[in-house]
C-alpha cells in the first residue's frame, strides 16, 4: 500500500500537504486543470521526487529508504512524455525495464494489441501505438518482478495514458487497467484529463487545483458539475446515468 502522511513539496512547483492511501485492487484517478500539479504529484508518488514535508511510504517504508532496484520491482511509471531518441524495436523496448519471459511478454503485447508491431522500430509508430508500447513496458517491468518474487500486486502510475488513443483504444486501456487492479491486485494511479473516463473506470478520484487536492472520494461525489465548473472555468451539462457519476458534456 502507498501512503501519504502530509506529504508535499515546498520548491516550485509546490504541493500542499496530502494525506491518504492508494490501496491494491483500486484505480485512483487524478484530475484537474492544466498546471494543477498532477504530474508533480505523480512524480512524488513514484519516488522520482521525494516529499519535502511528511513521508510517502510504500508497504510501510519511506520511498527514500527503497533502493532503486527494489523500487523498480514494485512500481512502474508511464510518463506523459517518454524520450524517443533511439529507434528501438518494439519487442526489445517493452522488456527494457524487466523481462517476464516469452509467454508473459506475448500476453502483454496481445492485451495492448502490439503483437503485429513487435518487429517495428518505435519511431515508426503512431502516437497511440507508441503510448501503448510505453504501457506494455511498464507492465513487463512489474510482471518480471512479480515472477521473480512469486507474488501479485505492484503499483502502476500512469500520466495521461489515453491522451493519444482513439475511443476504442481508450475503452480497452481503461478496462485493462481495471482488470489489473481487480485480478492482479495492483494499485493503479492514473492522471486523466477525460473526466468521463475517470467517472466510468475509477474507484476514487482526487481533484487537484493550484497544487492542492480540492476534493477526493467516489467519482459521483467529486465530479459535480458546479465544482468542476468553478475549478476548470468551464460551462458543463450533466446527463444522469442511474447509479453512476453523471456523463459530463461541454455546453455549446
Ligand atoms: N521546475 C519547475 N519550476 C517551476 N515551476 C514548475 C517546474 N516544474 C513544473 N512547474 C510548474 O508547476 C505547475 C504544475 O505542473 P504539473 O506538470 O504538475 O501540472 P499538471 O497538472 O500535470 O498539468 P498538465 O495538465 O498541463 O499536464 C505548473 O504550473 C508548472 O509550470
Amino acid at each position: 500500500m502507498l501512503s501519504l502522511h502530509h506529504a508535499g513539496l515546498i520548491d516550485p512547483p509546490s504541493l500542499s500537504p496530502l494525506h491518504g492511501d492508494v490501496t491494491p485492487g483500486e484505480v485512483l484517478a487524478i484530475v484537474g486543470p492544466n498546471g494543477a500539479g498532477k504530474t508533480t504529484l505523480l512524480t512524488m508518488l513514484s519516488g522520482f521526487r521525494y516529499s519535502q514535508l511528511g513521508p510517502v511510504t510504500l508497504d510501510g517504508w519511506s520511498l527514500e529508504a527503497w533502493t532503486p532496484a527494489a523500487l523498480a520491482g514494485r512500481r512502474a511509471l508511464v510518463a506523459q512524455f517518454e524520450p524517443s531518441g533511439f529507434d528501438w524495436r518494439v519487442r526489445d523496448l517493452v522488456v527494457l525495464g524487466g523481462d517476464p519471459g516469452p509467454e508473459a511478454v506475448a500476453e502483454i503485447m496481445r492485451q495492448l494489441e502490439l503483437a503485429c508491431l513487435a518487429e517495428r522500430g518505435v519511431l515508426s509508430l503512431s502516437g497511440g501505438e507508441r503510448q501503448r508500447v510505453m504501457v506494455a513496458r511498464a507492465l513487463c517491468q512489474l510482471a518480471a518482478a512479480r515472477r521473480d518474487q512469486n507474488r501479485d500486486g505492484g503499483l502502476l502510475l500512469l500520466d495521461e495514458p489515453t491522451s493519444a488513443l482513439d475511443i476504442g483504444q481508450q475503452q480497452r486501456m481503461m478496462r485493462l487497467l481495471r482488470r489489473l487492479a481487480v485480478e492482479r491486485h495492483m494499485a493503479v494511479v492514473c492522471v486523466l484529463h477525460d473526466l468521463n473516463l475517470a467517472a466510468t473506470y475509477a474507484d476514487r478520484v482526487w481533484l487537484m487545483a493550484a497544487g492542492k487536492r480540492v476534493a477526493h472520494g467516489a467519482p459521483s461525489q467529486v465530479l459535480e458539475v458546479e465544482r468542476l465548473a468553478l475549478t476548470y472555468r468551464v460551462e458543463l451539462q450533466a446527463l444522469d446515468r442511474a447509479g453512476a457519476a453523471p456523463w459530463l458534456a461541454l455546453k455549446p
